[in-house]
C-alpha cells in the first residue's frame, strides 16, 4: 500500500509517553495527529453503552463497522464524540483502557477498524500514535519510532498523571494492570505489540519528555529529507 501523505509512526507500551511526544511532534510539523488508541477505547465504549459482551467478536466487529465517531481538532485537545455524545473524557479511564485491549486482540476487529486509520493519512502529513502503526496500518511510512520504558517507570507516570487529576490510584493496581495490558497487547495473534523492524527504538526510563523529543525529531529529520 501507498500512503497519501508522509506519516511519522511512534508506537510503544502504554505509559511510554506516545501521546505526549506525539502531540508536540504534531505541533512542530504542523501536520494531522492519528490518536488510534483513542478509536479501541471509544469502541469498547460502545460496546458497554449498547450491552456487547467485550468477549463477542462479531458483535463487536460489526459495532466498529457502524461506529459513529467524530475527531474534533481544537486548540490542544481532540474531542472525541460519540454518537454525539462527547467521550473525551470517559475513554480516558483504566478501565476503559484494559476494555479497549481487549477488543483490540480480535483479527476481525483489527481489520474493520483499519480504513478508518488510514483515513486520517493527510497533506501536510500524519503523525501516528498506536501499537502497530509502523508494522501494519502505516509499513511504508519513512520514520518509525519506538518509545518503551520500565513497567515500574510507567506504572509511576501514570501514578502522577491520575494523582494530578484528583484521582484516588493505587500504585501497585496500576503496575499489575500495566502488565496486564502489555501482555496482552504483546502476545495477541494479530499486530502485536513489537517495534517495525525499520523503527528506532528508544527506552524513555530515566529520559525527560525535552530529550525524547529532541531524538525523535533527530530521526524525523533524518529519514523525511
Ligand atoms: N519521558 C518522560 N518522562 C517523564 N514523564 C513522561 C515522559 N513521557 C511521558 N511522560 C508522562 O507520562 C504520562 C503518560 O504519557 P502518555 O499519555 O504520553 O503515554 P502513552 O504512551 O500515550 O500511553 P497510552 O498508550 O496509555 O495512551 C503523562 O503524564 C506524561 O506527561
Ligand atoms: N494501534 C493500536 C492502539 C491501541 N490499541 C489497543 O488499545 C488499548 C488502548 O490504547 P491507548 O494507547 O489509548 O492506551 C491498548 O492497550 C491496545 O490494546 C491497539 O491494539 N492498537
Amino acid at each position: 500500500m501507498s500512503e497519501r501523505a508522509p506519516v511519522v509512526t511512534i508506537d510503544g507500551p502504554s505509559g511510554a509517553g506516545k501521546g505526549t511526544i506525539c502531540q508536540l511532534v504534531a505541533e512542530r510539523l504542523d501536520w494531522h495527529l492519528l490518536d488510534s488508541g483513542a478509536i479501541y477505547r471509544v469502541l469498547a465504549l460502545a460496546a458497554i453503552h449498547h450491552d456487547v459482551e467485550l468477549e463477542n467478536e462479531e458483535a463487536i466487529t460489526l459495532l466498529a463497522s457502524h461506529l459513529d465517531v467524530q475527531f474534533l481538532a481544537g486548540n490542544d485537545l481532540v474531542k472525541v464524540i460519540l454518537e454525539g455524545e462527547d467521550v473525551s473524557t470517559s475513554i480516558r479511564t483504566q478501565e476503559c483502557g484494559n476494555a479497549a485491549s481487549k477488543i483490540a486482540a480480535f483479527p476481525r476487529v483489527r481489520e474493520a477498524l483499519l480504513r478508518r486509520q488510514r483515513a486520517f493519512s493527510a497533506e501536510p502529513g500524519l503523525v501516528a500514535d498506536g501499537r502497530d502503526m509502523g508494522t501494519v496500518v502505516f509499513p511504508n511510512a519513512p520514520a518509525k519510532i519506538f518509545l518503551t520504558a520500565s513497567a515500574e517507570e510507567r506504572a509511576q507516570r501514570r501514578y502522577k498523571q491520575l494523582q494530578d487529576k484528583g484521582f484516588d490510584v493505587n500504585i501497585d493496581r496500576l503496575l499489575s494492570e500495566i502488565i496486564e495490558r502489555d501482555d496482552r497487547d504483546i502476545n495477541r495473534s494479530v499486530s502485536p505489540l513489537v517495534p517495525a523492524d525499520d523503527a528506532l527504538v528508544i527506552d524513555t526510563s530515566g529520559i525527560g519528555i525535552n530529550e525524547v523529543l529532541e531524538l525523535v525529531l533527530e530521526h524525523i529529520n533524518k529519514n523525511l529529507t
